[in-house]
């Protein structure tokens, strides 16, 4: 036994099913419930961390040491600052430990208690993720508590009261209050919005907890991006006047936030113009299109998903975050399913026979190392081109290894 097995608990991790898990807490003082997802990356915590497709799951990272790197304002996905939107939790193997990295400006521990995130460090994230890959994904709670008196009533209640992700449309939760430009250039942590002047399309990106590399990848691609609420009505979309039309990842269920963003689509889908899906954006895309989701066993959360496309035969590596799916048999006639996962061969892409528009399951902003996907935004981009009369540019092509 090592000094702090014998030490008492100051945090504490509940499953549903009443396992009980005793470990130190870091990050916020207090308890937090939502569904508990391990996320298989080696890199690229604090994205997962501030990636707003999270929001109302606890992340378990297989990894066992997070942190090392500390934590900067340059890898916060979240683009909405004031909502502070993403995971409800983390659970980490190894305590964190002071960083080592000339980006870093603090722990992550302190970053975390910034950010209003509970941890809990310690724990078995092998066997948890075992426990996973065999049950599903368990609804849980974190409670942290550093003079180790929990309050069992409230911590109870608080995880009875976490409704599972089924049903839930959170995009509206971490969405943008306010139509924005997305400015490649100007935009500063904490700082304004301005135009991008000068560019040759405009896209209308509707964003359901879109990540700022979406956006980054889009401007990168010569657009300037307006950025409209989950809640956007076609016509408001419409009135930007945009040359292509984005539909960002985002959180929850997408039947749900269906129930709002699917009729929009269809209205839209009508205009012809061309339209990307990413994750959450993918799932709404093929509702639209009169497919149908299902809830996986476990979702995909890493950043070595292999996919296939099945138009080329060329495997990519992906990062991946989605608990979701779209049911390949529910495609209709005329859409082709055009990427699947190659670790258990569900949808991970679509495409529209004879018009211009797609989405894919998987992420591909994330530069986990791999930038095998980011052709996608060329893709994107050429069918707007060729709409407009422009030349179209050659896509992306990975270096080979
Ligand atoms: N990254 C995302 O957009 C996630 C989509 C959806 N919330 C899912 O879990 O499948």
């Amino acid at each position: 036994m090592t000094g702090w097995e014998q030490s008492p608990a100051t945090a504490l991790l509940i499953l549903a099913d009443g396992t009980r898990l005793e470990g130190r807490g870091i990050g916020a003082v207090g308890h937090s419930a939502g569904e508990i997802c391990f996320n298989t990356a080696m890199t690229g915590y604090q994205e997962i961390l501030t990636d707003p497709s999270y929001a109302g799951q606890i992340v378990t990272f297989t990894f066992p040491h997070i942190g090392n790197v500390g934590a900067n304002d340059e890898d916060i996905e979240t683009v909405n600052m004031a909502a502070l939107s993403g995971v409800r939790g983390v659970v980490l193997k190894a305590d964190i430990t002071n960083p080592s990295n000339y980006r870093s400006l603090e722990r992550l521990d302190a970053w975390l208690k910034k950010r209003n995130i509970v941890g809990i460090t310690g724990i078995d994230t092998r066997a948890l993720t075992a426990l996973i890959r065999q049950s599903g994904l368990p609804d849980g709670v974190i409670a942290h508590a550093p003079d180790c008196q929990f309050d069992e009533a409230s911590i109870n209640a608080e995880l009875k009261a976490f409704p599972g992700l089924v049903g839930l449309d959170l995009a509206r939760e971490v969405t943008t209050a306010q139509t924005y430009h997305w400015d490649q250039t100007g935009w500063k942590l904490g700082e304004g919005y301005g135009t991008l002047e000068n560019s040759e399309f405009h896209i209308v990106a509707v964003d359901f907890g879109a990540k700022r590399n979406i956006l980054r990848c889009l401007a990168d691609q010569g657009a300037k991006v307006t950025v409209v609420p989950a809640s956007a009505s076609a016509a408001d979309i419409l009135s930007h006047n945009p040359d292509g039309i984005f539909l960002s990842n985002g959180p929850g269920d997408p039947a749900a936030t269906g129930q709002y963003a699917v009729p929009t689509i269809k209205t839209l889908l009508d205009t012809g113009k061309p339209m990307f899906g990413i994750c959450l954006g993918h799932q709404l895309l093929g509702l639209a299109l009169g497919g149908s989701t299902t809830k996986m066993h476990q979702g995909h959360h890493g950043a070595n998903h292999p996919v296939k496309d099945l138009t080329t035969g060329k495997v990519e590596i992906t990062s991946m975050n989605h608990g979701f799916a779209v049911e390949k048999a529910s495609l209709p006639p005329g859409i082709t399913e055009t990427h699947v996962s190659l670790f258990d061969g569900s949808n991970a892409g679509l495409s529209v026979e004879g018009k211009p528009v797609f989405s894919v399951q998987y992420h591909p902003e994330a530069s986990p190392g791999p930038r095998d996907s980011h052709y996608l935004f060329t893709r994107f981009l050429n069918y707007v081109r060729a709409q407009k009369g422009m030349d179209q540019k050659p896509e992306y092509v990975a270096p080979a290894a």
